[in-house]
């Protein structure tokens, strides 16, 4: 049995209320797909240590408030991960894509015309019922 990989995952909303969506890179798990910035938590990081690492480290903003949105276990083929979702409403800073990754801001409405990883549906209906 392999571990269930726990992920920080950020929901960052600018003041436009735009939503930061990054592009996988194809040779990663999930690959070629949209996502919520964020990565691994590690050992001895509280989640929210780890979201401000991984944000910085992705897309070169600094979380100054971040508040939970849903966490959700789900098991892909060849990986279970835990996603501990935050929204994320305090930053400083110009969003990059520092991993040579894409980036968009996206509108709410908009979300609908992104491929997301199978784990995400239940972040994008919560997201969209609000
Ligand atoms: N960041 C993020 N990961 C997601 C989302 N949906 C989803 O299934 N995942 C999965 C894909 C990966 O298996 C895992 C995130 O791991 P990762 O490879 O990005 O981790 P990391 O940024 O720490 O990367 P690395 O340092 O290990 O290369 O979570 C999402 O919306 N955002
Ligand atoms: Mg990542």
């Amino acid at each position: 049995m392999t571990k269930r990989i726990h992920v920080a995952v950020g929901i960052i909303t600018n003041s436009a209320g735009e939503i930061l969506l990054a592009k996988r890179p194809d040779h990663l798990h999930q690959g070629g797909k949209w996502e919520f910035p964020g990565g691994k938590v590690e050992a001895g990081e509280t989640v929210t240590q780890a979201l401000i690492r991984e944000l910085k480290e992705e897309v070169a903003l600094d979380v100054t408030d971040s508040q939970p949105f849903m966490a959700l276990s789900f098991d892909y083929p060849d990986k279970q991960v835990l996603l501990d979702i935050n929204s994320v409403t305090e930053f400083n800073g110009t969003a990059q894509g520092l991993e040579g990754q894409l980036i968009a801001w996206v509108t709410k409405a908009d979300l609908v015309n992104y491929d997301f990883p199978d784990a995400n549906k239940p972040i994008l209906e919560k997201i969209l019922a609000q």
